[in-house]
């Protein structure tokens, strides 16, 4: 149903980006990187020097995970207006601060300005798009597809609709980011935070809570991270990782072994109530994703990633110390 759209997903080739800070500067990047042509436009006086900075930055990290032909910095070019910028883009990457009255008019202003069947996407960290479809003139095209950063690196990008979004939009958008080469999940319904945020932001709150109160440093919280779980969720995620912790009886064992201590104090969140229903969603859930795998199988996968994470890191690393001994880092 992308016959609403102006062009395929794979006939695209100039993208806008509106707003180009932190967010919006890894997506020219990124897109560049792919061989796309980008339009960009910041209303930040010396936002045109701190975009081509940031891509410069950026670029020998995109070379070395390979460029797509064609793909140059010179494919870049700056907008003096909003207008300007969207007049001829394919797609547009909406990533201006993080403030809903300021998304809402942004957006109806781009819905205004861009060609019609022209995706609009929006990297919103926690809104809706319902929250923020409400002025535009032709909201159906309106969609949320939030990156985590730097998108030039990191794949996923969550993409949902609002209300008043059309499922030609949605269906537009997965398909594009993918060509674009991103790993993409497509919801069907709208939740704050998403699911990426929606995970982390429970770990952030704990790390706030323990560094208020005195239990744990900053320095503690980080190492507890990337050389415990984080390390494993870089490829299995917590719900295969915690298949493992059950040993051979996998996930149903995990849960019925470990499941009341959700109740103790571990956590500030209110736990879910476990109930059956949860338990058995979980259990096929996880065993959907192991595939047939066996949990030797798994262990094995699991370890090689491990070892191949700490190699990578610690040639990042030796590199870096080499580069500061040499003055250049
Ligand atoms: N920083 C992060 O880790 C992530 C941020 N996001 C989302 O990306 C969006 C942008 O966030 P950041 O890049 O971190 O913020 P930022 O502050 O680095 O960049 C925002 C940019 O928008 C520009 N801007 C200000 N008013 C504008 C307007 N009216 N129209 C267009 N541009 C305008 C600013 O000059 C600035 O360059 C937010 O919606 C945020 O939630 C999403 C994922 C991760
Ligand atoms: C801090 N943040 C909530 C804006 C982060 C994200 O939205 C995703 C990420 O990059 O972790």
């Amino acid at each position: 149903m992308t016959e609403n759209a102006r062009v395929a997903p794979e006939a695209v080739r100039t993208v806008a980006c509106i707003g180009a800070g932190v967010i919006g500067g890894g997506w020219v990047a990124h897109f560049l990187g792919r061989g796309y042509r980008v339009v960009a436009w910041d209303p930040a006086p010396n936002a045109e020097e701190r975009l081509r900075d940031l891509v410069s930055a950026a670029w020998p990290a995109l070379e070395s995970l390979g460029l797509a032909e064609g793909a140059s910095m010179e494919n870049l070019s700056v907008a003096a207006t909003l207008a300007e910028a969207v007049a001829d883009a394919d797609f547009v990457q909406e990533s201006a601060p993080e403030r809903l009255d300021l998304k809402i008019d942004l957006l109806a202003e781009i819905d205004a300005a861009t060609p019609e069947g022209v995706v609009i996407g929006s990297s919103t960290s926690g809104y809706s798009m319902s929250e923020m479809q409400g002025s535009a003139r032709t909201p159906e095209r309106l969609v949320v597809g939030h990156p985590f950063n730097p998108p030039y690196l990191v794949p996923l990008v969550e993409v949902v609709g609002g209300e008043r979004t059309e499922r030609w939009a949605v269906d537009w958008a997965c398909d594009f980011y993918r060509i674009a080469g991103k790993s993409v999940i497509g919801m069907d319904r709208e939740l704050p935070g998403f699911i990426g945020n929606r995970i982390q932001e429970a770990a952030w709150r704990e790390a706030l809570h323990m560094v208020a109160e005195g239990e744990a440093t900053v320095e503690q919280i980080d190492l507890a991270m990337t050389s415990g779980p984080g390390l494993r969720w870089a490829f299995f995620g917590p719900c295969l990782t915690f298949h493992l912790a059950g040993g051979e009886g996998g996930m149903a064992h995990m849960l019925d072994h470990f499941g009341p201590s959700l109740k103790s104090p571990w956590t500030r969140l209110e736990a879910p109530e476990l109930t059956t229903e949860l338990r058995d969603r979980m259990v096929a859930g996880t065993d959907e994703v192991v595939a047939g795998r066996s949990t030797a199988e798994l262990i094995a996968q699991r370890d090689r990633r491990l070892i191949a994470v700490a190699r990578a890191l610690e040639e990042v690393e030796r590199a870096e110390a080499a580069e500061r001994a040499e003055g250049t880092a």
